[in-house]
């Protein structure tokens, strides 16, 4: 399938993620700073069971929802895979893709890996990366939003208020895709999935180390919700349908309906 072959991807170079790879003191909150920049592609595909999946698919259901003449936002888009699989899979008219991060160290990054496809192909939708907090944000009338793993570093007090923001972006036929990692209420659930998760890190080259001190970095900045919750806040912030189209293991993605 040519859609998924992503040359782009191969054109960046993988750096492999070390980061947690001593022993540190005392490990300090996880930050998207120019360390993570770095190594992000490596750390991402290594963490995220299905990343790669998510994202290209991303691209395709955005195709079936993207309307003529609209926005299409990428929320916390880190080094842009989101906008480049939008780029490469939408073909509605006269649509443009708008990219917001708040890591200055992302948005300079994915500025250039932009570039680098606009270099490599033609006619790709134009993209604007702006360095801002979605919180904070003016959107313009939107078909296609995505917030591919921003959602869980987001305040959930403000989680809510983001959600409405969006849903009343959106036109009618459009779509929010959502991917999170979840947490479950069923204890047992949550012990396998998450023993789980950390077999799929350890598959991937990671160390107990590391493990368990990107366990301890990420645990205060990044709070996962449950299924049921990332449902009811949906449909509270105004959204009709809330539809999973992907899972594996404690990572998942959802279509929100306006
Ligand atoms: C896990 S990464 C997202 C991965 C990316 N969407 C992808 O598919 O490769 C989370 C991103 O959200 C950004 N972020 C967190 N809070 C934000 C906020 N309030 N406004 C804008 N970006 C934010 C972080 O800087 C980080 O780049
Ligand atoms: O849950 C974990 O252990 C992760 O590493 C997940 C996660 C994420 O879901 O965004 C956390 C931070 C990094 O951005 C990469 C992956």
């Amino acid at each position: 399938m040519p859609g998924f072959s992503m040359p782009e991807a191969r054109a960046v170079k993988q750096i492999p993620d070390r980061i947690y790879a001593t022993p540190q003191e005392q490990v300090a909150d996880f930050v998207f700073n120019e360390a993570v920049v770095r190594v992000f592609p490596d750390m991402i595909k290594r963490s995220v069971p299905g990343y790669p999946t998510i994202v290209e698919n991303i691209g395709v259901i955005a195709s079936q929802f993207a309307q003529p003449h609209s926005t299409l936002y990428d929320l916390g888009c880190s080094l842009g895979a989101v906008s480049q699989a939008l780029r490469r899979h939408v073909q509605a008219e006269d649509c443009r893709v708008i990219a917001v991060d708040n890591s200055s160290a992302m948005v300079e990054r994915c500025r250039e890996y932009l570039h680098a496809q606009d270099s490599m192909f033609q006619e790709l939708l134009p993209v604007e990366v702006l360095e801002a907090d979605i919180c904070q944000l003016e959107f313009q009338p939107a078909s296609v939003v995505a917030l591919n793993f921003t959602l869980q570093f987001i305040p959930r007090e403000q989680r809510r208020d983001l959600l409405a923001h969006i849903r009343q972006t959106l036109l009618p036929g459009g779509a929010l895709i959502l991917s999170e990692k979840l947490r479950f209420e069923d204890s047992e659930e949550q012990e396998l999935l998450s023993d789980l998760h950390i077999a799929f890190k350890r598959a991937n080259g990671y160390s107990e180390l590391e493990i368990a001190q990107k366990r301890s970095a990420i645990e205060n900045v990044m709070k996962p919700d449950s299924l049921a919750e990332h449902r009811e806040r949906l449909l509270a912030a105004g959204f009709s349908k809330v539809i999973p189209w992907f899972q594996c293991l404690n990572f998942a993605s959802l279509i929100a309906l306006p």
